[in-house]
């Protein structure tokens, strides 16, 4: 089955064409946070057009399980959840419209990050808040980049000739959205996104998690309304609010290059929140087989990810300088260690593309 794969992320639009499982085509166009335009939607849509399915991710699914075919009522309900997305939510809403519109006979399907987590522990899952805002069970934690943490939990069980029914591992997501999980077996059991992606380590533009009592004086010192915090919390904090860049890493590396000590304090915190948080929640797990760091950041930026782990002795991680520096998935601990370390790259494409087949051979088969 030949599926284009549509992956709206907070600072990119990606498209690959999976054939039968394997991608055959990449496309990427950077947004920066930025809202996307007709343009790149158009781009983006029609960069493959002899397909027999159109996948697209979108990062908030409510409490579904599944992908979903795609339809009016479904866009609709999927558009109403973007204020708990706003960077993400109505990027998807707006391609999978237009996919729509292109390829009229060919199916779409909608596959959710949120899906991973729909199992989480109710401890991970349940806030510490009255009852009757928690007793209907929609404020709670959801949990996002789960296609990346369900792509992770196949590729590095095979890797490392791991039992996927026990394996213990940490997937650490590294892109303009930063999340770290805890999956045993498979399994989502605890995560560092909640009720929006905002929650957990500071992000590219996204301030993470900050005691609710900062936000709640500053609403009320500043006359700051609901719609002005959104806006300073998802865009304008993070690496991006600390150190006076876009956020995007590799500008943030350049300020600290120069010697700017804002960007020098940004890359600190960012990095002691992230361990803070990959402590937290390998708390889940009885012990650790493999910390896996995933995502554009991963990818592209190995002098992180040693910078990273080194912070990680404590819970057995270690790595090695040279094969952290490699290319492509691969292990970056050294021989013999009982916590391996790991190098992904991020492949939604491959998830999506799985979960459109699988949507259509159910559809099929009835
Ligand atoms: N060469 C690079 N060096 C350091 N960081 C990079 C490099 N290329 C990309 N990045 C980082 O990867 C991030 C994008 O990650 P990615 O997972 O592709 O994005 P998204 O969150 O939009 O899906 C950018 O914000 C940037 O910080
Ligand atoms: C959920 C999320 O933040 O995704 P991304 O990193 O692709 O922006
Ligand atoms: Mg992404």
């Amino acid at each position: 089955m030949r599926v284009l794969t549509l992956n709206p992320g907070s600072s990119s639009v990606k498209a690959a064409l999976v054939v039968d499982g394997t991608a055959v085509g990449w496309s990427a166009w950077e947004t920066n946070g930025s809202t996307v335009d007709e343009r790149t939607i158009a781009d983006a849509v029609g960069r493959w057009r002899e397909v027999d399915a159109v996948a697209v991710r979108f990062v908030h699914g409510g409490s579904r399980r599944e992908p979903a075919l795609v339809d009016e009522e479904l866009l609709d309900a999927l558009e109403r959840l973007g204020r708990f997305a706003p960077l993400h939510q109505p990027q998807s809403v707006a391609i999978a419209r237009a996919a729509r519109n292109v390829y009229r006979a060919t199916p779409v399907v909608a596959c959710f990050d949120t899906a991973f987590h729909v199992d989480l522990p109710e401890a991970a899952a349940h806030y510490p808040l009255p009852r009757e805002w928690t007793r209907q069970g929609r404020l709670r934690r959801y949990g996002f980049h789960g296609l990346s943490c369900q792509y992770v939990a196949r590729r590095a069980v095979a890797m490392l000739d791991l039992d996927p029914a026990v394996a213990r591992l940490v997937c650490c997501h590294l892109g303009a959205g930063v999340s770290v999980t805890a999956i045993h077996g498979g399994r989502g059991v605890d995560t560092s996104m909640g009720f929006t992606p905002l929650e957990g380590p500071a992000m590219a533009t996204r301030s993470g998690t900050v005691d609710p009592g900062l936000l709640l004086y500053v609403m009320e010192a500043a006359s700051m309304s609901p719609a002005g915090m959104a806006d300073a919390l998802y865009r304008r904090s993070g690496l991006a609010g600390m150190s006076g860049t876009s956020g995007d890493l590799r500008e943030v590396r350049a300020a600290v290059k120069a010697g700017e000590p804002d960007a020098v304090l940004a890359l600190e915190v960012y990095l002691h929140r992230l361990r803070r948080e990959i402590g937290g929640v390998a708390m889940s797990l009885p012990r650790l087989d493999a910390i896996v760091f995933t995502g554009g950041v991963a990818e592209h930026c190995p002098e992180l990810v040693e910078r990273l782990a080194d912070g990680l002795r404590l819970l057995g991680i270690v790595v090695d300088p040279a094969r952290c520096a490699g290319t492509g998935d691969r292990v970056i601990s050294p021989d013999g260690v009982s916590v391996a370390s790991m190098v992904l790259m991020a492949r939604e494409d491959l998830e999506l593309a799985r979960g459109a087949e699988r949507t259509l051979t159910h559809a099929r088969t009835g």
